[in-house]
């Protein structure tokens, strides 16, 4: 049986020094997928060491591909004897990202299968518009209890596709399906994420040809083949959020190295708007963060990029806890993305929902509690909390946590916080 952790946190004062922030996880994942497409050897610099690309690094492995670590952040893939386009349900189950490997294997084999994906905390996610971009290259799709079968005559035709929605999934699995397809791609409505630029660039470097990546018209050329290439995963933009909320929440002063500003625009306004001191050093990709009197409240929608990320939604609901004043919260992404609002409520916050918006009311302290991590960002939202509470707050169901944030406790160590992992 596994064996059952906990974090154990202590209010401890400002959060002083300096962080480091690791590689994208959302980059890394589809990246690594991406590998497959390569037939020559391929390496990634910045490969964030997190419980879900350990995962995907197990889905390249099952599917006959050689992996190597050269060090902590550096990996080696050579894709040239993956031998079969099947990803079995247990991979896919552990993680509902393992989806994106759906696209590079068509692409190579021309049919791909699996089983569906599960929803998980944060919504059903379904795969629709996943499949209705394959289908439009011409593959037909089967999806029952049993299984996802993608299948094609063969080959793949270039098209026209427009999302219903710019599903950053679903833009990723579509251009690397249609990387190698005969002519050209156009998908509208995409995705705009730096993590799809991030995608786009690595395929380039192996041959590929993608115009637009980064706007809401992506173009791809199909091309013969892809080869090996050397890239370094862009930094983790909601890791780097995270800490610079944890810092205002405690009203410490951290300097963020390895964060692009450009990549997190909502969640510097949004601080600066609450009160918060951002500085940019962006030769340098470092941001420091200083607080110094109370926070203002403010309102935030989570939106598709530019807009403010859902995946920061729960760490600024978390910070908005301790505002001067009330606060309000819309989530348009996901339909069940406030399972930190029952948690944070435990730890005497006073926050009410109705439907997809959240209203906060500032109250003068938060007090430790026993409370859980229900996803990934709910837990890193209790980690944030956790930091300025009265008292000590244990939070259990922490594999969420280890799904995204690497060295956690080190990093928050090294920040003066007063955070251990114990086994229960
Ligand atoms: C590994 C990874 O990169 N995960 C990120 C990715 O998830 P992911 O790629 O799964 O998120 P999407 O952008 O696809 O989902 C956005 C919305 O579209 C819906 N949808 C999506 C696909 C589909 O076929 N049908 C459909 O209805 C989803 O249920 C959701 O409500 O983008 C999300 C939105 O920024 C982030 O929160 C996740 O951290
Ligand atoms: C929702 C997230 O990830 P995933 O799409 O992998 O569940 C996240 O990173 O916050």
């Amino acid at each position: 049986m596994n064996k059952k952790e906990l974090l154990v946190i202590n209010g401890a004062g400002p959060l002083c020094g300096e962080v480091s922030i690791s590689g994208a996880k959302n980059s890394a994942l589809p990246i690594l997928a991406a590998c497959v497409l390569g037939t020559e050897e391929i390496i990634l610099d910045g490969v964030p060491a997190l419980k879900d690309v350990e995962i995907m690094i197990e889905v390249l492995r099952h599917l006959g591909a050689k992996v190597d670590y050269l060090d902590k952040d550096t990996v080696k893939i050579d894709s040239s004897n993956i031998n079969t386009c099947e990803t079995p349900y247990e991979l896919m189950d552990k993680m509902r990202a393992s989806f994106v490997v759906m696209g590079p294997l068509l692409s190579r084999f021309k049919k791909a299968y699996t089983k569906a994906p599960g929803g998980c905390n944060i919504g059903a996610r379904p795969i629709d518009f996943h499949l209705k971009g394959f289908e439009a290259l011409g593959a037909t799709s089967r999806v029952n209890d049993e299984e996802i079968a993608i299948e094609t005559n063969g080959e793949l035709i270039g098209n026209e596709v427009y999302l219903d929605f710019p599903s950053v999934g679903a833009t990723q699995n579509i251009m690397m399906a249609a990387v190698l397809a005969d002519g050209e791609t156009t998908i509208e409505n995409a995705a705009k994420e730096p993590e799809i630029v991030d995608l786009a660039s690595f395929l380039s470097k192996m041959g590929a040809k993608i115009k637009g990546a980064g706007t809401s018209t992506i173009v791809i050329k199909g091309v013969e083949k892809l080869t090996g290439t050397r890239h370094t995963i862009i930094p983790d933009r909601i890791e780097a959020a995270s800490y610079m909320i944890a810092a205002a929440m405690t009203k410490g002063n951290v300097t963020i190295n390895n964060v692009i500003g450009s990549h997190i625009r909502p969640v510097i306004a949004k601080l600066i708007e609450m009160g918060a001191n951002v500085e940019e050093l962006e030769d340098e990709d470092v941001i420091k963060v200083s607080v110094d009197s109370k926070l203002k409240p403010t309102n935030i929608q989570t939106l598709p990029y530019p807009g403010f990320p859902t995946d920061a939604q729960a760490q600024f609901m978390a910070l908005m806890t301790i505002c001067d004043g009330e606060s309000k919260i819309q989530e348009t992404v996901f339909e069940n993305r406030f399972m930190h609002v029952e948690q944070l409520n435990k730890m005497g916050a006073a926050i009410a929902t109705s439907g997809n918006r959240a209203t906060i009311v500032g109250v003068d302290k938060l007090h430790g509690a026993d409370v859980k991590a229900t996803d990934l960002r709910a837990g890193a939202a209790l980690v944030i909390a956790a930091l300025v509470a009265e008292g000590e707050t244990r939070i259990s169901d922490i594999y969420h946590i280890d799904r995204g944030y690497s060295d956690l406790v080190e990093k928050f160590t090294k920040l003066g916080a007063n955070i251990k992992r114990v086994e229960i």
